[in-house]
């Protein structure tokens, strides 16, 4: 029994018409934080959906939790996601005429998964948003939507958390709010914790780091 939760392998990737992308391995274990860091267009959303099965690559590996992403099939895969990973976008996505509740719990009943309210209100009560649950998305502030994401992201205890430029468009304080929350909430499910930034300010709160060319 190993607690690396995700792990990759000469991962390549490359779009129609593009060039090879190739990824350096990398490897994280339960309650550790990874961040992978690079300038514009050096393919740090392309890692993420690969990480997260989202896109398939073309050479090389991903593993998580003991599991070969390439083994699963796009439906498998789907409820593998659902399970497994839990995901931060950089734009929050939720659905306008939904509420935050129905947006936090629609990935559950996209895979068929039952709803856990008692769960649901603790995740939010975690995230101070429970009082926002029946308002719709667009009404909360960008904080809010920040941490009505996270919330999203954590609903399934996911043994690997991946964000994608989670403080990008916050202040420093909403910033440090945001890493703090992200990794109490990782520590809190034993999750590793992968974040996809630019924002020089994670780097010094983060010693593990990845860096892309
Ligand atoms: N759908 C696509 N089709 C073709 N090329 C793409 C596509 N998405 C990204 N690319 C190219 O792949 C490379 C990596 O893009 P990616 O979005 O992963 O970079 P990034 O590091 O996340 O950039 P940024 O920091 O600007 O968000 C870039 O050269 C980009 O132009």
């Amino acid at each position: 029994m190993t607690d690396m939760m995700i792990q990759t392998n000469a991962l390549a990737y490359t779009y129609p018409g593009g060039r090879v992308i190739r990824f350096p391995d990398l490897a994280c274990r339960a309650g550790e934080t990874l961040l992978i860091t690079g300038p514009s267009g050096s393919g740090k959303t392309t890692l993420l959906h690969l990480l997260a099965g989202l896109i398939r690559p073309n050479e090389g590996s991903v593993q998580v939790a003991g599991t070969p992403l390439s083994t699963l099939g796009t439906r498998k895969m789907d409820i593998f996601r659902g399970k497994h990973i839990g995901i931060i976008f950089q734009r929050s996505h939720f659905i306008d005429a939904l509420s935050v509740s129905d947006n936090l719990t629609l990935p559950l009943q996209l895979t068929g998964a039952p709803v856990d309210r008692t769960r649901l209100a603790a995740v939010a009560g975690d995230l101070r948003i429970g009082h926002l649950l029946d308002k719709l998305p667009a009404r909360l502030s960008q904080g809010e939507q920040q941490r009505a994401s996270i919330a999203r992201a954590v609903l399934q205890s996911p043994d690997v958390i991946l964000a994608d430029e989670p403080t990008a468009s916050l202040d420093d304080h909403n910033c440090e709010s945001v890493a703090r929350l992200l990794s109490e909430q990782a520590a809190r499910h034993n999750a590793a914790l992968l974040i996809v930034t630019h924002d020089n300010r994670l780097t010094s709160l983060y010693p593990q780091h990845i860096q892309l060319t």
